[in-house]
């Protein structure tokens, strides 16, 4: 487990991460959603001990990361960035090779398996010389053979094509289909991951705002629609009118028998969608919260 407990965080006395407490536990698949510059990655590369200048304290198994040799070997941030500096000039076989050194667990075979038969890559290319979306390839296939714990995925389909992100959902859940295995995926590609996480992490104004699991979610949130002004008594998150219509945008607990009350007082009901969850709890709110 991952124990993060009052991390704070600021560059330039701007504050990034304030107060932040959050377990990260086994076997889970965490999806990270936040806007632009709200500090996902300053967060993962925290948790995976690239940046160590911070306030609080995070432990893993029980031990500060940053005393902990253990965390730099079972943690792995996968980056979408595709610059590896002075690393660029090697051929993928011997990055391979340096990863096998840094990782205990990596499965050297495995990794040349996916980069030769899965995606296609020539293992003596230089890793200069791969296009854009190859490298983020490259990148994500370390991730998926180093059998870390953790292992942390920041923007992992940025810049690869419509084939290329299925076939990495496909081998990412079939890695991850694994009780002793974490995954932490930050994207803004909410419905393509949708489906693939156990929980939901919402980070908003330097705060984790949201943490439920993808369970209670789906329990939770709802959409119900009234053509009268009167407003059910719930915990809604949004709202919108379309014409005379009144669109309340809903995360409470509530039985299927007060559901059924609302549809025979004249309410619809229908789902709401992870996505459109997200929009609501970053944008609708922060709107009305600031009115
Ligand atoms: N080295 C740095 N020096 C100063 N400010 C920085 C530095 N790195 C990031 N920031 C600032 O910290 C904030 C959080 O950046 P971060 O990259 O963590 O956001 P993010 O949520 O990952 O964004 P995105 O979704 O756009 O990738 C931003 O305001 C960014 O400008």
């Amino acid at each position: 487990m991952i124990e993060i407990k009052n991390l704070s965080m600021a560059y330039y006395e701007k504050p990034i991460l304030k107060d932040i407490n959050l377990k990260l536990d086994r076997g889970k698949i965490y999806g990270l959603f936040g806007r632009n510059g709200v500090g996902k990655t300053t967060l993962l590369k925290i948790l995976s001990n690239q940046i160590v200048s911070y306030k609080g304290k995070i432990s893993y198994e029980g031990e500060k990361i940053t005393e902990n040799r253990k965390s730099l070997e079972h943690i792995c941030y996968v980056s979408s960035d595709d610059n590896l500096g002075y690393f660029q000039n090697y051929s993928l076989n011997n990055l391979l090779k340096n990863n096998a050194m840094l990782y205990v667990n990596f499965d050297l075979d495995y990794a040349l398996k996916l980069l030769t038969e899965e995606f296609n890559i020539n293992p003596y290319r230089k890793y200069k010389q791969l296009s854009k979306g190859n490298k983020v390839i490259f990148n994500l296939i370390v991730g998926l053979a180093a059998n870390c714990d953790f292992t942390i995925f920041d923007e992992p389909s940025s810049g690869l094509d419509a084939i290329n992100r299925t076939k990495f959902y496909k081998v990412f859940s079939e890695v991850f289909d694994n009780e002793n295995k974490t995954a932490i995926i930050a994207t803004h590609i909410i419905d393509e991951i949708e489906h693939y996480i156990t929980d939901i992490l919402i980070l908003k104004k330097a705060e984790i705002v949201f943490n439920d699991t993808i369970e209670n979610f789906e329990e939770k949130s709802f959409i119900i629609t009234s053509d009268t002004e009167s407003v059910p008594n719930l915990n809604i998150i949004g709202e919108e009118s379309l014409g005379s219509m009144k669109i309340y945008y809903v995360y409470d607990e509530v039985s299927e028998d007060i559901k059924r009350e609302f549809t025979t007082s004249g309410f619809k009901i229908s789902k709401l969608d992870l996505q459109k969850f997200f929009i609501e709890m970053v944008e609708a709110k922060e709107n009305k919260d600031e009115k």
